[in-house]
């Protein structure tokens, strides 16, 4: 099997571990009420950025090899980097999904008792659930040897993220008020102690 081959079977296997930990939150949060909405036409465009550009794209490459133009050649060491770091994007986005538990949404929502979570991930970073998706961007440039399928994820991420971070932090505040101004003034944003 070639190099370029295990890289795209590893990301393949990734993309389901991370369905397989996301799936019980999406049931859980349809039983929970949402008590107030913060979605926008932007948050739309970041959320189908992300999804092109973490999934759709770079499945497409997987499934059909195209653009087979823009593909490089596969290293060893460049996949092994891509494995563990695709696999610390999970670790951290099980954990922030744990220590959200009924909180989470995903998308801008405020939902029935919601409460400030400030503790496991979110005790270093504000958003660490993004942290996780800058990771899986990561991996998913040193796995995928294809430089429109490799950078997709970053371009996804940066879109979604830029586009929702300060609306999110904004919607907390109107929120949580002096309880979320503490902690964003004890807390980076998606890189402990940087940004
Ligand atoms: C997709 S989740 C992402 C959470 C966070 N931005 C992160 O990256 O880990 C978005 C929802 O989580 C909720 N949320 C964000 N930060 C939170 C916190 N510290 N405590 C409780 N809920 C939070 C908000 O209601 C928001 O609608």
């Amino acid at each position: 099997m070639s190099v370029a081959s295990v890289g795209e079977i590893v990301w393949v296997l990734g993309i389901v571990a991370w369905y397989v930990i996301r799936y019980p939150f999406e049931r859980r949060a349809k039983r929970v009420q949402v008590v107030s909405n913060a979605r926008t036409p932007s948050e739309t465009i970041g959320l189908a950025a992300a999804l092109f550009g973490l999934a759709i794209l770079p499945g497409f490459y997987v499934a059909t090899g195209f653009p087979q133009s823009a593909d490089y050649p596969a290293r060893a060491w460049s996949v092994a980097l891509g494995t563990i770091i695709f696999a610390l994007a999970l670790w951290v986005f099980r954990r922030s999904h744990k220590e959200l538990g009924r909180n989470w949404s995903i998308t801008l929502e405020i939902r029935e008792k919601h409460k400030l979570v400030c503790t496991g991930p979110y005790a270093l970073v504000r958003h660490p659930m993004y942290t996780s998706f800058l990771l899986m961007g990561l991996g998913q440039a040193f796995l995928l040897s294809n430089w429109v399928a490799s950078l997709a994820g970053l371009i996804g991420f940066a879109i979604l993220f830029f586009l929702r971070v300060n609306k999110e932090e904004r919607m907390m505040l109107e929120n949580f008020g002096p309880q979320y101004r503490t902690y964003m003034e004890r807390t980076k944003r998606i890189i402990p102690y940087l940004y």
